[in-house]
Formats: C-alpha cells, sequence, structure tokens
C-alpha cells in the first residue's frame, strides 16, 4: 500500500496497569493449544477506555487465535479474560452470506443487536464508500467491499471494545485512510481497539503496540508513548 510511515514517537514508558474499573480488556496468563501445538502460552495484556492498541507477529504466531479466545469464539484451555462491556469482533475471514445483499446483512445485524433503526450502519457504509453496493448480494462483491461490509457489522452496535483482525486487508487506499480516521474519531469517543495488523508503518498509529513471540505478547517500541485521551 502506498503512502509514507507516521513520524517516530519516542520511546515507549513502562507499562501503566489500568485502574480496576477503568479497564476495556484485562486479559491474564492465556494458554491455547491446537493438539500438541502451544499457541498461546501466558498472554496478557489491558486496555483502557480510548485507547488504539495493536499486536503484531511472524505469521503463525497466534495472532488470530489471540483474538477468537478474546472475542468468546474459542476457549482458552487457562486464563482470564475479562471485559466488562460489549465486544465488536472483526475476524480475518469474512462471514457473510453469498446469497443475502449488503442490505440484507445490516437488517440481519440490526435484529441480532438489538437497535432501532439502521441509521449507524448506513453512515458507516457512507464513510467506507459501500452504499452504491447496498441491493448487491455479496457473492458479487469484490473481496476489498466484502472486508469493509465486514468491518461495518463489527461496529455499527458502537461497542466500546474492537477485536479487529488485518481489518483493511484488500481496502484501496483511501478506504484504509477512513478506516483511520474513524478509527481516530472512535478513538476520541472513548472507544478501544485492539488491532491484528501485518503493515510495518501502521505501528507508529498505536498507542500501544504488542509483539506476539512465542505464545506471549511482549510490549514493542514503536508504539506512541501511552494511550493520550484527547476530547
Ligand atoms: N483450527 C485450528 N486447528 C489446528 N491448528 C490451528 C487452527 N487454527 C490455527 N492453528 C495453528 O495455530 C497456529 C497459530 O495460527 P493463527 O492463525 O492464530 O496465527 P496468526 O498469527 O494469526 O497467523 P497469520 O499471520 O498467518 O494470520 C498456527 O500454527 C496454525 O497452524
Amino acid at each position: 500500500m502506498p503512502g509514507h510511515p507516521p513520524p517516530a514517537l519516542g520511546p515507549v514508558p513502562d507499562e501503566e496497569p489500568v485502574p480496576d474499573g477503568e479497564f476495556v480488556l484485562r486479559v491474564s496468563d492465556v494458554h491455547r493449544a491446537y493438539g500438541r501445538n502451544r499457541v498461546l502460552r501466558g498472554a496478557g495484556l489491558e486496555l483502557p477506555a480510548g485507547c488504539l492498541a495493536g499486536i503484531v507477529g511472524e505469521n503463525g504466531s497466534g495472532k488470530s487465535t489471540l483474538l477468537r479466545v478474546l472475542a468468546g469464539r474459542l476457549r482458552p484451555d487457562s486464563g482470564t479474560v475479562e471485559c466488562p462491556g460489549p465486544v465488536g469482533y472483526c475476524p480475518q475471514e469474512t462471514v457473510l452470506n453469498p446469497a443475502f445483499t449488503v442490505d440484507q446483512h445490516l437488517e440481519l445485524f440490526r435484529v441480532a443487536y438489538r437497535l432501532a433503526g439502521p441509521d449507524r450502519a448506513r453512515e458507516l457504509l457512507d464513510m467506507l464508500r459501500v452504499t452504491a453496493y447496498r441491493h448487491h448480494r455479496i457473492g458479487t462483491l469484490s473481496g476489498g467491499t466484502r472486508q469493509k461490509l465486514n468491518l461495518v457489522l463489527a461496529l455499527m452496535h458502537d461497542p466500546p471494545l474492537l477485536l479487529l483482525d488485518e481489518p483493511y486487508q484488500g481496502f484501496d487506499w483511501e478506504a484504509y485512510q477512513h478506516f483511520w480516521e474513524l478509527a481516530g474519531e472512535l478513538r476520541k469517543a472513548g472507544r478501544s481497539f485492539l488491532v491484528v495488523s501485518h503493515i510495518a508503518y501502521d505501528t507508529g498509529r498505536f498507542d500501544r503496540l504488542w509483539r506476539l513471540e512465542d505464545g506471549r505478547l511482549v510490549r514493542d517500541e514503536r508504539s506512541a508513548p501511552g494511550p493520550a485521551p484527547e476530547g
């Protein structure tokens, strides 16, 4: 993807614990194996409100496994995940029905989330330039457009915590920029993000950044110096 990396943001201070009652996610000593493959071996992190956090790591290091555990899709073998509010989860693979239209997906999720109307979802469609496809079946859409809908479905109920697994894969440059604008707005409004990213120059955008290594999360020095609440 074209563009310039954001400027380096300086050294990372020691991790400050998030006080009780102020975290949106607290993960402690999570283990998860597939048979003999011990993928997560004591992963832990904490996220306060209004924090844009990233996870990087090599292919197969367990990033998607971790997000599935945090989203409640996969049970950990041991460890705890505390998450006081609702979560928006955007998996790496889109889970859309190819026979349904974009609008039909919005309606299904609106009912599931018990939302009064489709207004927020429509706004998000507009922001990500998907409105023109509202009446198109998913089977006829490009991979990038499906991924945008995947993101809209994770965001439309405005959860305090968003778990996004490579949310902008397949996005064109404009949509990628819109994603970060949207993330910035939501962060200012106190929402937190945990984003799995493969794009090296994204890393300076995060308030907190971890590298998943040998099944554990290690703070990475390339993130900004701690969450900086704005507005
Ligand atoms: N359902 C599964 N059954 C068995 N093994 C699995 C399963 N899902 C993932 N794995 C294995 O767990 C390990 C971690 O996979 P995972 O997809 O979590 O890594 P990742 O860091 O997200 O990879 P990538 O960067 O390629 O997306 C890999 O060795 C993978 O083969």
